[in-house]
């Protein structure tokens, strides 16, 4: 109980609360991130993930993710370096602890991108984060803007779409996420997305025009 109100009381006073990001692979996540990124630089952060698959053409190491092999990646979990770690299609991704960090010290709202695993474990956590769930209008628009991306090899591609449907089914489930935003068209969704996220905006902005 007390340890509880400590380490609540001690991620409060970490920075602003953080925000998740989750739906399936896909959906539009990165490219709402990368626009709200954009547009707010000196509000949000990028908590980056650790991962054991390749880049992809434009990624950029230390950016997008810290691509590591599954060695590097075993061996920090093991160490403890990670708040959630998880298997997703065929390769291993995680959330360090001084990803968050770095972006909480800068006193920005850190952004999280995780699938549905790293949503469950994350819940398990003192982190205390708003949840965001993007979903694609239907799965035959997902499966032409993931084919459109040419990202993926067919294997790949089948892979995401069988976790796509169970995680549109964990999605509904009450309770599970804050907000939920149908990214149909991009520029709807991305208003949808600023409101709301709205007080959490003005309240860094304030903080950090004041220090
Ligand atoms: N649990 C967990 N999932 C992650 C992490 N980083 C990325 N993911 C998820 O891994 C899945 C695959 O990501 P990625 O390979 O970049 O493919 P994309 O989502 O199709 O662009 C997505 O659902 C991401 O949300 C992480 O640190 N932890
Ligand atoms: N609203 C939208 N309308 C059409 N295409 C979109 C929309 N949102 C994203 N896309 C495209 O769909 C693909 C998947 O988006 P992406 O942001 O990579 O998804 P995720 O990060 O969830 O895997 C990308 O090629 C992106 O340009």
């Amino acid at each position: 109980m007390y340890m509880r109100f400590f380490s609540r009381f001690f991620s409060a006073m970490a920075g602003p609360r953080p925000v998740v990001f989750s739906g399936p692979s896909g959906a539009g996540k990165s490219t709402l991130l990368k626009k709200l990124m954009k547009e707010y630089d000196n509000v949000f952060g990028f908590s980056v993930s650790h991962t054991t698959r390749n880049p992809r053409p434009g990624e950029v190491n230390g950016k997008d993710y810290h691509y590591v092999t599954r060695e590097e990646m075993k061996a920090g979990v093991e160490r403890g370096d990670f708040i959630e770690s998880a298997e997703f299609s065929g390769n291993m991704y995680g959330t360090s602890k001084a990803a968050v960090q770095k972006v909480q010290a800068q006193n920005l709202i850190c952004i999280l991108d995780v699938d549905m695993q790293g949503v469950k474990n994350i819940k398990e956590t003192d982190l205390n984060p708003l949840y965001i769930s993007i979903q694609p209008p239907s799965m035959e628009v997902l499966e032409n803007r993931l084919r459109d991306r040419k990202t993926e090899s067919e294997e790949s591609l089948q892979k995401r779409l069988r976790a796509a449907k169970v995680d549109m089914e964990i999605g509904k489930e009450p309770g599970v996420f804050d907000v939920i935003i149908v990214n149909d068209n991009l520029e709807d969704a991305y208003k949808v997305l600023k409101s709301a996220l709205n007080e959490e905006i003005d309240q860094v902005k304030k903080t950090n025009m004041s220090s």
